[in-house]
């Protein structure tokens, strides 16, 4: 074995993979990386990055759900956790969402609650816990993943393609979500011009694109005006009504009325 596989296969050990399993993987990341004819130093980075995305991903179980059928479970989180060196955030987080149905994490600032939402994105890896989920995950982050030097409908080709749509399929279902939004994106203005409401009336579209099963959104209404934050929460309906499940991080306590559960992360920490 090269010096790149004992350091793979030790952080496996010390993240607690069983012995057994983590001979099993060793071996068959260093079979991929004879196929590529590649180090595994280049192909996968460094050795205790990538025992740590693999552990993270094999504690991502996916739920075999597609489709859009009520009441089956998209999100599921059990004895979730986070730490960030010696500092717990949360602990034992145990939340469950079905499809048709809108849930709304709340808590103090700093609780947690986008760290959880980025952990149900599968972008943070948990402490502790496991996450199962649909494959089909829509996120919608707080501060506007998007780039200033495109435009509207660059943004919807770059995101469809990594869905794999076809680009006139993204561009006109960009523009019929942003137009529920009252949003009719002009064609060669550049995202950088654009308000910090349209902006993030952009990165909700970008994240409904692809007709996720798992909307996850984190106070995705910043800098909407009255009449947009009411179209945003009829759109939530909407998507409810289609049989999606919804995570919606918020501060407000009136959107708690058009919510189905409600799971207060400061109470847990
Ligand atoms: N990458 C990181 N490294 C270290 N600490 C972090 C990191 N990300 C978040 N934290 C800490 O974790 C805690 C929770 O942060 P988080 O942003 O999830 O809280 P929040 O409830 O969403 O806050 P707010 O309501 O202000 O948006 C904070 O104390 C934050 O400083």
């Amino acid at each position: 074995m090269s010096g790149w596989d004992h350091r793979f296969e030790a952080e496996l050990l010390r993240l607690g993979v069983q012995p057994g399993r983590a001979r099993q993987l060793t071996e068959e990341t260093a079979q991929q990386a004879a196929e590529s004819a590649a180090e595994p130093d280049g192909l996968f980075g460094p050795a205790h990055l990538y025992a740590r995305h693999l552990v993270s991903e094999l504690n991502t179980a996916a739920l075999p759900l597609s489709g859009g059928e009520k009441g089956q479970v998209r999100l599921r989180l059990t004895g979730v956790g986070k730490r960030y060196r010696r500092r717990t955030v949360f602990t034992g987080v145990d939340l469950e969402v079905r499809s048709g149905e809108v849930a709304a994490i709340v808590g103090a600032n700093g609780c947690g609650k986008s760290t959880l939402l980025r952990i149900c994105a599968g972008l943070t890896r948990p402490s502790t816990g496991r996450i199962q989920r649909t494959r089909r995950v829509g996120f919608v982050p707080q501060d506007a993943g998007t780039a200033g030097w495109l435009t509207a409908d660059e943004h919807f080709t770059l995101f469809g393609a990594a869905a794999g749509m076809a680009p006139r399929r993204s561009r006109s279902t960009g523009e019929h979500l942003a137009a529920r939004l009252a949003w009719r994106p002009a064609r060669r203005e550049l995202t950088q011009h654009l308000s910090g409401g349209t902006r993030q009336k952009l990165n909700l579209v970008l994240g409904e694109l692809h007709a996720p099963d798992l909307l996850l959104l984190d106070e995705p209404y910043q800098g909407f005006d009255q009449g947009t934050y009411l179209d945003f929460w009829k759109q939530v309906l909407t998507w409810r009504d289609a049989g999606r499940a919804v995570v919606v991080v918020t501060h407000l306590l009136h959107d708690l009325q058009n919510v189905d559960q409600v799971y207060d992360l400061g109470a847990v920490a």
